[in-house]
């Protein structure tokens, strides 16, 4: 996951080949939260991992629920329809809606105390509909801040006075989610008598109550559907665990790939996890996409998505029955013929964010024009390429707004895209990025590198390291790759000669080189830190690195760590030889004594006695070695900004680097 301030996305130009997306939300929440009120163990495979699905698991168990992990699936142990006697605690479910709604109505008929609350927005989203249908029950239930909304307190209640005849109403038109709190909860209720609930007022977002009713059914209870607007739980009801159960993929998570697919020039998305069969209704954005070009095939457990028609075509849509997918129809939008209308998603406002008002600011930013109502969003693309913008994109918290969002990076003027708060993903997806880049292709060139050269002890390690941490891009320890070339010659058995030059050069081509942000060096799943520091490494190093063709293959190799979405690169040849195109190239130094008394402290705090004057002298060889010798000398390039570190702190380096960086950035607020 990304965890950086901002992540700005270079233009990408295509797209091909397949990701598998985590499970679906909607149906982990729900089946944990099933399994959790059942008798029994349930296994869980293909479970969510995620923010949403971390607070239900830490609730439930608080609750008393028995989690255990095996392998890659879960196992649930519930709690049998009734909580152990005296059962307190407060729970945080962050901005979770489907953990919220849900269990507020499960926890006030179990019995027990407890304080319900979330982020600060999760105090925002409605929750009185479901209170008052709870209310009618005899549950007890408090506002502990505004009336309507969370935080709650429940305490337990008397509910031996009040059979449950009178349907119980709720409201269906703010969110569908107290509606599916009731049914997955009524169940509690209803072992001696049948328990009606009708819908007051339009139900939204139906599928999702189609979701409830098909998990309901696989845990034991079958929900009579009155036209979605009465529901009855019969009589006899009681939770039975299947067993096991599978998660889907997520639908709504599929549409950035199918609007990936719609818009990329290329082979094609092939998406794994989900497919035409799906249980969740956001797999009708499939319909959505395909009225606008989309060119899609599908299985039962995959989509094949490519680009058809282009420009895509406007739509006007009625967007109830997907509110989360059709946010992606919004940014699709700019890439179609004409304006674009997404009705009926007034629910749009109360979710993570107003979503309305967001969607329209922030493609406004990109240069589109955008009205908006209380209900609906009317999207025009810009006029003309050059009519595009470099926009900051603000994701107010909300997962969905940075994931479409950074599909405007296909735009026609090659513009970068900046991302800002991109760890919000985690609320439904974590790796989001990491896999839209896995299957995102954009020529070398545009992809950008920070290149870090200086003499040995600058410091260049440590500050490329911080530098690439603060924007997400890879790094290139160039020095340490001669060093590793060698350690992988020695290691497969080949002499390093001459004779074998070939050879060891096509093993370096393929050489599996990591380099992380913590600044391990990861040879395949190996961290080879150690290994390549040892005396026999560096004289290794040094035969390798004599010989034509293995120079010529680090040269590629290094050229391959050119990745989305960019790269710190640090050495001596950078900026002179191997990238010297990148838009920032910082050449680092510091005097011959400051550097030497940062080796000596580097020495000594490991343990290792040293002798400053003799450091000092060392290093002064090394400069003059390097700065000599004929095959890339270290020097700073005719267009590289020298930064003396002498007299500054490891941060102080890194914000000038990173200003010198934000200097370059088209980036508008
Ligand atoms: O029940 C569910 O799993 C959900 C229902 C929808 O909410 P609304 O019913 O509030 O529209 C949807 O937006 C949300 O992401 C998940
Ligand atoms: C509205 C959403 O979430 P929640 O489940 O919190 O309502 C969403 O995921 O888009």
């Amino acid at each position: 996951m990304f965890q950086t301030e901002f992540l700005d996305i270079p233009a990408l130009a295509s797209a091909g080949g397949e990701v598998r997306l985590p499970g679906s939300k909607s149906i982990s929440n729900r089946v944990l939260l099933l399994a959790a009120l059942s008798e029994g163990t349930t296994q869980v495979h293909d479970l969510l991992d995620s923010d949403d699905t971390r607070v239900m698991l830490t609730a439930l168990e608080q609750i008393g629920c028995r989690l255990e992990r095996e392998g890659d699936s879960l196992r649930i142990t519930g709690i049998g329809g009734a909580l152990p006697p005296g059962t307190a605690a407060e729970l945080f479910l962050g901005n979770a809606g489907t953990a919220m709604r849900p269990l507020t109505a499960a926890l006030a008929l179990l019995g027990g105390e407890f304080t319900l609350s979330g982020v600060p927005r999760m105090h925002e989203r409605p929750i009185g509909d479901l209170v008052d249908g709870l209310r009618q029950l005899g549950c007890s239930i408090d506002y502990l801040g505004n009336d309507g909304y969370p935080p709650l307190r429940i305490a337990p209640a008397d509910f031996r006075a009040a059979a449950v005849q009178a349907p119980i109403q709720v409201r269906g038109d703010v969110s569908s989610q107290f509606l599916t709190s009731l049914l997955m909860a009524l169940p509690l209720r209803a072992a001696a008598q049948d328990i009606t609930i009708e819908v007051v007022g339009e139900l939204i977002s139906k599928p999702y109550i189609h979701i409830t009713l098909e998990l309901l059914a696989r845990f034991g209870i079958a929900v009579r559907n009155d036209n979605w607007q009465r529901f009855q739980i019969p009589a006899g009801s009681r939770y039975r665990s299947p067993g096991e159960i599978h998660v889907e993929a997520d639908a709504s998570s599929a549409s950035y790939f199918i609007a990936l697919g719609a818009i990329a020039a290329g082979p094609g998305v092939r998406i794994l996890g989900v497919g035409a069969q799906s249980i969740q209704g956001d797999i009708r954005f499939v319909e959505a996409a395909q009225a606008m070009g989309a060119e899609i095939e599908s299985g039962p457990n995959w989509l094949q998505v490519r680009r058809g028609r282009w420009p895509l075509q406007a739509i006007d849509l009625d967007c109830n029955h997907i509110p989360d997918a059709a946010m992606t129809l919004g940014v699709m939008a700019l890439y179609a013929e004409g304006t674009t209308t997404l009705r009926n998603i007034a629910s749009w406002r109360v979710k993570e964010t107003d979503r309305i008002a967001a969607m329209a600011c922030e493609l406004r930013k990109l240069g589109a024009s955008v009205e908006e109502g209380a209900d609906y969003l009317r999207v025009t693309p810009p006029a003309r390429p050059a009519d595009w913008r470099a926009a900051s994109i603000h994701t107010y918290d909300d997962h969905r707004v940075a994931m479409c969002f950074s599909l405007a990076a296909f735009n026609p003027q090659q513009l970068p895209v900046r991302i800002e708060d991109p760890k919000c993903v985690a609320k439904t997806f974590p790796d989001y990025f990491e896999a839209l880049f896995s299957v995102c292709e954009t020529p070398r060139e545009r992809i950008p590198v920070i290149c870090i050269d200086g003499p040995t002890a600058s410091g260049k390690g440590t500050i490329a390291a911080e530098v690439a941490q603060r924007l997400g891009y890879g790094i290139l320890d160039s020095g340490a790759l001669y060093r590793i070339a060698g350690l992988a010659a020695h290691r497969a058995g080949i002499a390093i000669d001459p004779v074998h030059e070939e050879e060891i050069a096509a093993l370096v081509r393929t050489l599996p080189i990591r380099f992380t942000a913590t600044q391990q060096i990861l040879l395949g799943d190996e961290d080879i830190g150690h290994a390549i520091r040892s005396e026999t490494a560096g004289m290794d190093a040094s035969r390798v690195s004599a010989l034509p063709a293995v120079r010529a293959a680090l040269v590629s190799l290094q050229l391959n760590f050119q990745r989305l979405p960019g790269l710190v690169a640090d050495g001596r040849d950078m900026g002179t030889v191997i990238f010297p195109a990148a838009p920032l190239k910082v050449y680092l130094i510091a005097s011959a004594e400051c550097r030497a008394a940062r080796r000596y402290k580097q020495l000594i705090s490991k343990g290792i006695s040293a002798n400053i004057t003799a450091l000092r002298a060392d290093l002064e060889a090394r400069d003059a070695r390097d700065m000599l010798r004929s095959v890339a000398p270290l020097k700073p390039a005719p267009d590289a900004l020298s930064l003396d570190s002498s007299e500054l702190s490891i941060e102080q380096v890194v914000e000038q680097v990173l200003h010198w960086w934000q200097q370059r950035q088209p980036f508008k607020g």
